[in-house]
């Protein structure tokens, strides 16, 4: 249901001047909605990405409007509730639900209405990523990625919206990590790959290079033999694509002040990490969703298979020790 909301369109900044769209705020709009009518006995925290903030003031009027249209068109063409339209104050309110804070104590779900703005804006990879974190561990996560082939992918067919099926990604601790196209096809469960030899692994990483240092990766698949170029797509569609093994690596390396946050990693972290991978920093500790909605991570998030690990984790040092020294 979700995916038919993501129109192209109504691209505006935010205060810290990411894109934000019609699409992410109604995607936000109707997980929250869909989240409070199905478990309704269920105290209801939400930690999502978008607020309310600009679409309260003056110059937000048409936007709000735009969205609350949108989420209503969706929500009939869908049939599933039969519901009054949502006025423009219930659309706020369902962004606003999405302000808890997170934290280790009880259950928080974990929401990125759509996760890859950029790709999304641009008619490449993104993905809605719903994960629940109970007390501050990340026990399900949901992964939507509407333009991920269901079958493996190759570096060409990357760069543009496939127009076929997408790919659904969905995890519970302990229970293997499923894969299956968004039209609903049978459920596969999925496993990283098993390569050990990292001469024939390739590496996944930001198509935005503000995202992710493509110098610094570039430097760590040197030194650790890898052969194949880099497998740039937005989104935690490459942490989908990497459970399936469709790659062995995932490389991110923010510019120095960014903080990662929660909802960019915890649903693909747990899809990974059922299907047999392993998420740590760049210090080789595990990732942290306890403390809130920011992740405290040294230096970058790297993520490959049992085997791979700890010659990338050494690699990993080696770079960004020449990368102190050279400063
Ligand atoms: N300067 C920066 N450095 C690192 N990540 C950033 C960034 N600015 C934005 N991001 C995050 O990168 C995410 C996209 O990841 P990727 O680069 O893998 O496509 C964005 O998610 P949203 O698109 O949900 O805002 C955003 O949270
Ligand atoms: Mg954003
Ligand atoms: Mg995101
Ligand atoms: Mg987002």
């Amino acid at each position: 249901m979700v995916q038919r909301v993501l129109l192209q369109s109504d691209v505006h900044s935010k205060s810290d001047k990411s894109p934000v769209t019609v699409a992410d705020y109604g995607s936000q709009v109707l997980v929250s909605f869909v989240l409070e009518r199905e478990l309704p006995s269920v105290p209801f925290s939400l930690v999502a990405e978008e607020d309310s903030g600009d679409l309260r003031k003056e110059s937000g009027q048409d936007t709000l409007k735009r969205i609350t249209d949108l989420v209503n068109d969706t929500l009939a063409n869908d049939g599933s509730y039969s519901v009054a339209p949502l006025t423009t104050e219930d659309v706020l309110r369902a962004i606003d639900n999405g302000k808890s804070e997170g934290g280790s104590i009880g259950r928080h779900w974990v929401l990125d209405p759509i996760d890859g703005t950029k790709g999304f804006v641009r008619g490449d990879q993104y993905a809605i990523a719903l994960a629940l974190l109970d007390e501050g561990n990340v026990v399900l996560g949901v992964l939507a990625c509407p333009n991920l082939p269901p079958t493996s992918i190759g570096s060409n067919q990357l760069h543009s919206s496939s127009n076929g099926v997408g790919s659904l990604f969905f995890a519970e601790v302990g229970h293997g990590a499923y894969t299956q196209a968004l039209d609903g096809s049978t459920q596969t469960r999925v496993h990283v790959t098993d390569i050990e030899n990292p001469e024939e692994a390739s590496f996944f990483e930001s198509y935005e290079a503000a995202h992710s240092s493509h110098d610094l990766s570039s430097s760590i698949a040197e030194k650790l033999g890898v052969k194949a170029p880099p497998v740039r797509i937005d989104s935690q569609a490459k942490y989908g694509a990497l459970s399936r093994g469709d790659g062995a690596i995932y490389l991110r390396f923010p510019h120095s002040g960014y903080r990662e946050k929660i909802w960019d990693h915890a649903a693909g972290c747990i899809v990974v990490s059922e299907a047999g991978g392993i998420v740590m920093d760049a210090a080789g500790n595990p990732l942290d969703f306890s403390k809130g909605k920011f992740l405290d991570v040294v230096a970058g998030i790297i993520v490959t298979n049992q085997k791979l690990m700890p010659s990338l984790l050494r690699a990993v040092k080696e770079a960004l020790n020449e990368k102190a020294s050279s400063l």
